[in-house]
């Protein structure tokens, strides 16, 4: 087991890493407040993973709320589900809520805990490899708007994340390489030997050799941990870690929310903010092959769908939440391996990269 610090004062708390840590009931005493325990979880990885965790916390009065699964049901009417388990049950505000499942569920469980009798302990046991490199770590928490993807929410921190490997063995091909989207960010925006890295081990990490999983896991979380132990509520450096988001959520909500994964959309907003750092002159015409080249090869999209226009993107752009005094701002890229934070770009330029795929 490998176990990482995310290093922010009294609310410090750890990662946990490694395999089979779902079942292992020691894990879970220090981190559980009172007796109480609701489960979040969605029809998806119940019948995979509830019963595993249910055992190891057998020793607690254990609920569970099994939520649809999917980015569609990231809504105000399936969040109050929560809600209603949690006083159903009776819960106080000693429990704990335990999030099992990808970043739908941990960004809803999280936003309940938050919420529910002004807050409650939570925990993140992520299923997903999305969610073990990005969603279970940093505490944003919330759900969708019709107009905006995450535009309700809270930051707030879990207790614990506890990764456990071996439940990538279930994940689908196409969940894996949505999660890859996010571990390939931290390369683009904070560290070129990973990228190389990832480069030369992208086989080893697409057959879900242990090692290279651990691998990729560790580094992605551990850069996550630094960036958000520096600006927790992203006042500055955070938002790096954005990098493709803007242009991605413009694609997700565009296109319907659950139509793209959140990884395949945030693929092809890193190729658009990648597109327009070459535009910029950041980015040769090699670097900006080798985006696309590693993207494709993790098994991700390149291209944005043709149902968004340049017109949409620019609209749904415009709610973004780093829009600062109604000025866009985005993480393009100085380099491969150094991500900025700016406004400061010609709007002619962007406008050039969302049309270059007007069709
Ligand atoms: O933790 C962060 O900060 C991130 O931006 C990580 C993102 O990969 C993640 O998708 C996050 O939920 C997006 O947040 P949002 O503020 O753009 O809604």
């Amino acid at each position: 087991m490998k176990t990482l610090s995310v290093a922010l004062g009294a609310r410090t708390y750890s990662i946990q890493i490694g395999m089979g840590l779902l079942s292992d009931p020691e894990l879970y005493r220090s981190y559980l407040q009172g007796s109480q325990v609701m489960i979040v979880t969605n029809e998806t990885v119940a019948p995979l993973y509830l019963d595993r965790l249910r055992q190891a916390l057998s020793d607690y009065r254990v609920q569970e709320v099994i939520l649809p699964d999917g980015e569609q049901y990231k809504t105000l009417d399936v969040w109050n589900r929560i809600f209603d388990a949690l006083l159903d049950a009776r819960f106080g505000r000693d429990c704990t809520l335990i999030a099992l499942g990808g970043g739908v569920v941990g960004d809803m469980a999280g936003f309940a805990a938050a919420c529910y009798q002004r807050g409650v302990a939570f925990i993140q046991a992520p299923t997903t490899l999305l969610a073990q490199v990005d969603s279970s770590v940093g505490g944003k928490t919330g759900i969708n708007h019709p107009a905006g993807k995450n535009m309700i929410g809270a930051f707030y921190q879990p207790r614990a994340v506890i990764a456990d490997t071996a439940t990538l063995e279930t994940l689908p091909q196409r969940e894996l390489s949505a999660g890859l989207a996010e571990v390939i960010k931290y390369g683009f925006i904070r560290d070129a030997a990973f990228l190389d890295w990832l480069e030369t081990h992208l086989s080893e990490v697409l057959g879900r050799e242990s090692d290279a999983l651990s691998h990729i896991i560790l580094r992605s979380c551990e850069i996550k941990a630094e960036i958000v132990a520096a600006d927790e509520l992203e006042a500055g450096q955070r938002a790096l870690l954005n990098f493709g988001h803007t242009f991605g959520h413009a694609i997700e909500t565009g296109m319907g929310y659950g139509q793209w994964l959140h990884g395949e959309a945030v693929a092809v907003g890193m190729c658009m903010a990648a597109d327009l750092s070459a535009r910029l002159g950041w980015l040769s015409g090699a670097d900006l092959e080798r985006v696309r080249r590693l993207v494709a090869s993790a098994g991700l999209p390149v291209d944005p769908p043709p149902e968004v226009s340049a017109e949409r993107f620019l609209e749904l752009m415009a709610v973004d939440k780093k829009v600062l005094n109604g000025q866009l701002r985005l993480v393009l890229l100085r380099h491969l391996g150094k991500g900025l934070v700016t406004g400061d770009f010609d709007p002619d330029l962007l406008s050039a990269t969302l049309h270059a795929w007007d069709r």
